[in-house]
């Protein structure tokens, strides 16, 4: 099943970093996801209820990132996922999260990863 539901380029801010002087301030991040869905199920009945629902998802991370606080983007990514995998039922997912501001010299910087369910939904 290769039907997605996505989210591109959710902007926030966070306190991440591994250094003293991050953990004072607020940095931008950049988030992509790729979430996999039968999307066959909510068009056919008309339903959100049926589908992810890329809202919840966005309002999810923006508040999980004001709350939370950790060193590294990796780390931030595993918990992340981790939680929307069981808050929204989620068999498989890819995070890019992107620190644009880290490396002036990069456009952006960052990690990607893939995780499935350990249960199937
Ligand atoms: N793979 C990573 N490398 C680095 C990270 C990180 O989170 N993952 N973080 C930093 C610093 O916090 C950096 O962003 C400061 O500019 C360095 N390398």
């Amino acid at each position: 099943m290769t039907d997605l539901v996505f989210i591109e380029g959710l902007k926030t801010q966070a306190v991440i970093g591994v250094y003293d002087w991050e953990k004072k301030i607020q940095q931008d991040l950049v988030f992509d996801l790729e979430m996999e869905h039968d999307n066959r199920v909510p068009a056919e009945t008309d339903d959100l209820a049926k589908t992810l629902d890329y809202e919840a998802i966005s309002n999810y991370i923006l508040a999980f990132c004001a709350e939370r606080q950790f060193e590294l983007i990796e780390t931030l990514a595993e918990h992340l996922v981790a939680e929307l995998i069981g808050q929204f039922k989620l068999n498989a997912i890819t995070l890019t999260l992107r620190k644009p501001g880290a490396v002036s010299a990069a456009q952006a910087v960052g990690v990607k990863i893939h995780r499935k369910s350990t249960v199937t939904y």
